[in-house]
Parts: structure tokens; C-alpha cells; sequence
């Protein structure tokens, strides 16, 4: 069971699980800021590149050909098939898509990764929070409009690329500073703006940074620029090139006003960029909704599943997962009510670290923490229950759905290479041929890293017997691709899905 559905669940872990016990894997890509993630050890320490900034420069890529008159692009992962542009140039699009590749399924699309990304950089690196909403949908090919500005573009170009995608010339200004003050512009991709001298042995790919700190999102930038101390706004506005000058064009083209303005609010430049950088990845193709905001859940209940036992015994087992505040004790134990059962809780030893709960005004080391409880009930005892109930004595209590008439079977539902065999328990009575199953898988497509959802239904066969008072049905298809991450397989019927089992193939990820 996933609460409340699996893309909101899925995409909690990564905002949540930062660091420690069950952590997602993707915030240790951006772990310290300046981290290099596609390549490891030395190399990626005198690379002179930065994953959280190149997350951030993806997201800008993707959503800067949206037309938003016309309601056409933005978010949509099309990015992923205009790598070849030469307005995409540099390594942040494929090395982004790399990164994030095996945690894309029918749950999480391409896009609310590339938004997230921008979500986890700003969170993790200094920034403000910013709300993350769900529901990005994936295009199926490049987008025909093009148009990044890039260096040489002269600045009436860079406004109307600006303004078809909804930025009038004050937030175009204020979403580039936001951008440039995270990383760098290199030499490979940008020689007429870098020369071939920056590339260096600790710098091997001639990195010049837009402020004295690459790794961190600060106002930094912006103040550098104005007082023209450290980079004085980076190689954009300082290159000997006057023509690939577009930072400087672009800020001087209001006269400095705007920029003056992002000056003047100190730290609360930050909260300008939520603002901007929120409606930036909230800038989707007209017929695209986005869920709310997610909420990280106080008390989470995570791989809650039925399965059998090796004996043959149906279980119900999980895990609770708490999140406190900095400075805010975890409990020493929960209450767990399922059916019959009535059990206290108790916590495992190893604890994980969160940016949510973190306080601010803080050192950056008060961060939240996230506790776990785990739990196994004997499904004689949770029987027919419709739901169970987890307190937190003294401070919440929640109440979660679950139902045992029918359900994928986790530790008999597996893949092998590009085959999925699933088995689903239907209880005895129930009758198992009113209800189907349905496989998407994510798997490589030609002209993008980013996967494409394959679906396919099931043939079930009964097994002969009985399994604890439940009729066993299974069924196997061939994909003909090996999957690059979770798979998941459905109980439905008549439309609606009556269960979920995400089934890792083994990629990275989750
Ligand atoms: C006039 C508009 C802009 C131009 C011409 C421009 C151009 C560039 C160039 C040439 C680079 C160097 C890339 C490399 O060498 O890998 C770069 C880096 C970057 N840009 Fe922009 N940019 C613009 C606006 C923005 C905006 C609006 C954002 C985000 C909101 C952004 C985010 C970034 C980031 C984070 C990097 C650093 C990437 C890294 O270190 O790998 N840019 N930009």
C-alpha cells in the first residue's frame, strides 16, 4: 500500500529521506553542494562541474521554450530529445538524465525529476524550500518551439524568449541571478566565453564560477555583481568577449534597477527565487494539472504490504517511518490497531536525517530526523479490516486504508531480464477472474535517456489449492526490454486499481 497513492509517496521519499537509515538516493548526488555526480573520486573532485547546478540549468533549459500563450511546453522532460541543439549545449542535460533515469516509473515521470531536482538544490544547498507539486507529464518527442538564450543571443531576443514562456524583463533578470548563483560555464561547452586557459589539472574542464560560492544558493551573485567584488557576476558578465557579455546585457538593460532591487532585499532574494524559480517548474502544457503541494507526512507507513510467509502464512508487515523537528524528541514508541491486533511499537536503532524539520535560523546542521518502526501482524488477526491505525501518544494519530480480499504477491512477483512473473492471492470466495493485472514498466527510447512507460496486461492462471484461505493466480509477459526502474503491477477492476507492488529490477534508485 502506498499512502496516499505511490507518485506522492515515492516523490516524499526523495524529498524527505535525505541522508541515513532507508535515505532515497538521490540527495547524496548533491551531497556536499559542489559534488560531481557522474563521475567519482578525483576525477569528479577536478572536474569543475556541480550536479546541484546543472539540475538547476536542465530545468531552465526544459521549461525556456514553453509558449504559454499557445499552452505548449515547459516542464515536460523534452529536453531529454534536444540535447543535440546547440543552444543545449554542455554535459548537464545527459548527466542529469543519467542520474535520474532509474528513478523514473509510471509514478514519477522524467519531469517532476527534472522539477525536483531544482526543488532538492535549492533545499539541500542553502536555499529557501520550495513547495514541490506532482504530475508533470513527459512529451513523447522534442518540442518544435526552440529558442534558449544563449550567450551570443542579443538581449531583444533573450526578452521574447523570456516572454513567451511568461517572464517579463524584471523576472527574467531576477530567475538568471537565482540561476547563476550555483555553478559554473565551462570552456568545453562555452570556448567563446571561457578560455582554453581556465582548463587546468584541478580544473579539467575549465570551469569559471558566476560567485566565490558554486555550491551554494545565496544572494552572493547578485552582490558580487553590484559591489564588483569576487566574480562580479561570473565569466557572463566579465569575458573579454563582448559579445557573449548576455548576463551583463541583460542585467544593465533595466539599468541595473531590478538587480539593485535583488540587492537590497538581502537574504530575502531567497524567497524571490522560490517565487520565480516555483513558477518556472510550475510552468507545464496547458492540460497538465499539478497535484498540491507535497506535504511531508508526519507519521508515513512505508512498504505496508500483505505477502505470505514462508510457511505459507498470510502476513501484514511494514514499517512506520516519523518525522521530527530539530530539537523535537521522536517517540519512544507507537501504537499500532489493526483488526484484532493491538501492539506497541518500537524504534530501530538507526535513524535518518531530513532537510525537512530542519531549522533555519539555525546551525545548518539542525536538521530533522526520521525515525522507524517496523512491524509484522499475522493476517489472521487483520482479517476483512478495511484499515489500520498508528498513534503517536500525546501527539497525532492517523488512520490509513488497506484491504485483504485481493493483492500482488511481493515475494512471488518478480523479474528476470525482461520478463515479469506476477502472482496476485484473491480470498477465498472472491472471484479472481473479475479482475485484471496490469504491468507498466519504464524502459529505453530512442532519441532521449529519459524512459517511456510500456504497459501490458496479464493472462493469469489459477494455481491448483488453496494458499491460508486464499486461490493463487499467475501470470508472466515478456517485455522485450530489459526495465531501468521500478515496474509496477496492478490489481484492477472495472477501471479502478485495487492494489500496487512496485517491483525493483536491481536499478539504483530507490
Ligand atoms: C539569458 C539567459 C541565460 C543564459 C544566456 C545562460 C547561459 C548559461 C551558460 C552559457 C552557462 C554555462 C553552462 C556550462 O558551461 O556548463 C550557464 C550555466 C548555468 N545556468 Fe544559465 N543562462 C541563462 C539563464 C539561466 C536561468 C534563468 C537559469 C535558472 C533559473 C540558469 C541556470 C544556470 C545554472 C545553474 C548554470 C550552472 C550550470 C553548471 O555549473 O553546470 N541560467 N548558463
Amino acid at each position: 500500500f502506498y499512502y496516499p497513492t505511490a507518485q506522492v509517496s515515492l516523490l516524499d521519499h526523495i524529498l524527505v529521506d535525505n541522508w541515513g537509515a532507508y535515505a532515497s538516493n538521490f540527495s547524496s548526488a548533491i551531497t556536499p553542494c559542489t559534488n560531481y555526480v557522474t563521475e567519482v573520486g578525483e576525477p569528479a573532485l577536478i572536474s569543475g562541474r556541480t550536479t546541484a547546478a546543472q539540475w538547476i540549468r536542465v530545468a531552465f533549459h526544459d521549461y525556456v521554450t514553453a509558449n504559454v500563450t499557445a499552452g505548449t511546453g515547459g516542464l515536460d522532460a523534452s529536453i531529454g530529445f534536444e540535447t543535440l541543439r546547440s543552444e543545449n549545449s554542455g554535459s548537464a542535460m545527459n548527466d542529469s538524465f543519467t542520474f535520474w533515469r532509474p528513478f523514473m516509473n509510471d509514478a514519477v515521470s522524467m519531469s517532476d525529476l527534472v522539477a525536483i531536482g531544482t526543488v532538492m538544490s535549492m533545499s539541500l544547498c542553502g536555499g529557501h524550500k520550495l513547495p514541490f507539486r506532482p504530475g508533470r507529464v513527459d512529451a513523447m518527442a522534442a518540442d518544435p518551439t526552440t529558442g534558449v538564450p544563449a550567450p551570443e543571443t542579443d538581449l531583444n531576443t533573450t526578452l521574447l524568449y523570456f516572454a513567451r514562456a511568461g517572464f517579463d524583463r524584471s523576472d527574467a533578470i531576477g530567475l538568471t541571478a537565482c540561476g547563476h548563483t550555483m555553478g559554473s560555464v565551462h570552456h568545453g561547452g562555452f570556448p567563446d566565453v571561457v578560455p582554453v586557459s581556465a582548463v587546468t589539472a584541478n580544473n579539467t574542464n575549465g570551469g569559471i564560477n558566476f560567485d566565490t560560492t558554486r555550491g551554494v544558493f545565496d544572494p552572493l551573485v547578485v552582490h558580487e555583481y553590484i559591489d564588483w567584488t569576487g566574480h562580479m557576476g561570473g565569466p557572463l558578465v566579465t569575458t573579454d568577449n563582448v559579445t557573449t557579455r548576455s548576463d551583463l546585457r541583460l542585467y544593465e538593460s533595466d539599468s541595473n534597477s531590478t538587480m539593485r532591487a535583488l540587492y537590497a532585499q538581502g537574504e530575502g532574494f531567497l524567497d524571490t527565487c522560490v517565487n520565480l524559480m516555483g513558477r518556472m517548474v510550475n510552468t507545464v502544457p496547458s492540460g497538465v494539472t499539478l497535484g498540491d503541494p507535497i506535504q511531508p507526512m508526519l507519521i508515513k507507513p512505508i512498504n505496508v504490504t500483505y505477502d505470505f510467509s514462508t510457511d505459507g502464512n498470510l502476513t501484514l508487515s511494514g514499517r512506520i517511518r516519523v518525522l521530527t523537528s530539530a530539537g523535537e524528541t521522536a517517540p519512544s514508541y507507537l501504537t499500532l490497531k489493526a483488526g484484532s491486533s493491538n501492539q506497541q511499537l518500537t524504534s530501530e536503532a538507526e535513524t535518518g536525517t531530513s532537510v525537512f524539520g530542519a531549522n533555519i535560523k539555525s546551525t545548518a546542521s539542525a536538521y530533522g530526523t526520521t525515525t522507524y518502526f517496523p512491524f509484522i501482524i499475522a493476517g489472521r488477526q487483520t482479517a476483512g479490516a478495511k484499515s489500520f491505525t498508528i498513534s503517536w501518544p500525546g501527539r497525532k494519530t492517523a488512520t490509513f486504508p488497506i484491504q485483504d480480499d485481493v493483492f500482488v504477491v511481493p515475494s512471488a512477483t518478480e523479474i528476470s531480464g525482461t520478463v515479469i512473473n506476477a502472482t496476485v492471492a484473491a480470498r477465498s470466495g472472491i472471484n479472481g477472474g473479475a479482475y485484471s493485472i496490469q504491468i507498466a514498466a519504464p524502459t529505453a527510447q530512442m532519441g532521449t535517456l529519459g524512459p517511456k512507460v510500456i504497459r501490458a496486461t496479464l493472462n493469469m492462471r489459477r494455481l491448483p489449492g488453496m494458499n491460508d484461505g486464499y486461490a493463487l493466480w499467475q501470470g508472466s509477459v515478456d517485455l522485450g526490454k530489459v526495465p531501468t526502474g521500478l515496474v509496477s503491477v496492478s490489481v484492477m477492476r472495472e477501471g479502478a486499481t485495487i492494489d500496487t507492488f512496485m517491483v525493483n529490477p536491481g536499478a539504483a534508485g530507490w
